[in-house]
């Protein structure tokens, strides 16, 4: 068998705050093969941005493990590229300067680096605007400044937390296919948080439901749609209803289940 891109095994987390204990995940274990796209579901509180967090080695397990790319996770991960809806976009440097901005601390040399950003900049549509500031940028422009600074030190493995729930729906689409393009071209391994169903089946190859917490693995669906996909289109096709239609079944179970809590 071929190793995994990230492997987790029997995950439990638990928070203890103000004399409470939050028990955020419950044995989580999940195999993520190299070059999958997978969406993390579930109702709000359930866990899946510890998860991605725990994957990114900012945050410890209770118990349980994680390797990545065959090295355990026990500090910082610095093999992943990590993106949240709060970019980490610095209104006082130029587009280049925050997209090298990465490179700068693992020390890559001014002009590899000029190079590398120069690559990124094309990668997503940006070409010519290196020198603007992200106050002369729209929301979408600035989106994908921040996607050109996670890509610029050639993470295989992207861990995204809601990076376009910011975004008007318009806007969304756009930045779902410049993502799977990106996907496709440089064969990375995705794991993509969303409260979103559609953007969920529109991007992934797989789509995890957690239970409302303490986060459990409640459901799995394969995603039946061949890839290059048309972020919009997809919507009609019959696969899509049908996959729509099992993770609401699953799923809306659960935001109920929050909701009367
Ligand atoms: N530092 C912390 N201390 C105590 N409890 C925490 C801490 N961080 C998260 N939690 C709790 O753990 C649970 C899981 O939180 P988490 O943010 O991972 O969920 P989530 O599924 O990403 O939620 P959302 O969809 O709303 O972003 C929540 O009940 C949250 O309140």
């Amino acid at each position: 068998m071929t190793s995994a891109a990230i492997s987790i095994e029997g995950v439990d987390k638990r928070y203890i705050g103000r004399g409470r204990e939050v028990v955020a995940l419950d044995h989580v274990s999940l195999r993520i093969e190299e070059g999958e796209f997978v969406a993390f579901v579930g109702p709000s509180g359930c866990g899946k941005s510890t998860l991605l967090n725990m994957i990114a080695g900012i945050i410890p397990m209770s118990s349980g493990s994680i390797v990545h790319d065959d090295r355990p996770v026990t500090a910082i991960n610095r093999h992943v590229g990590y993106l949240t809806q709060a970019d980490s976009v610095l209104p006082w440097r130029t587009v280049e300067q925050n997209v090298g901005l990465p490179l700068e601390y693992r020390g890559v040399g001014a002009a590899e680096r000029q190079k590398r950003v120069a690559e990124m900049l094309e990668l997503v549509d940006l070409k010519g605007f290196g020198k603007a500031f992200p106050k002369e940028l729209s929301g979408g422009m600035r989106k994908r400044v921040a996607l050109a600074q996670m890509l610029a030190y050639g993470p295989d493995t992207l861990l995204m937390d809601e990076p376009f729930g910011a975004l008007d729906a318009q806007l969304k689409l756009v930045m779902q296919q410049q993502l799977l393009r990106i996907w496709q071209e440089q064969k990375k391994t995705i794991v993509f948080v969303t409260h979103d169903l559609a953007e969920a089946i529109a991007l992934a190859s797989r789509v995890i439901v957690f239970s409302g917490r303490p986060g459990k693995i409640k459901y799995v669906e394969p995603i039946d749609i061949p890839y290059p996909r048309d972020v919009f289109k997809v919507r009609f096709l019959p696969a899509f209803e049908a996959a729509y239609d099992n993770l609401w079944r699953e799923l809306s179970p659960e935001i109920a289940k929050g909701e009367e809590l």
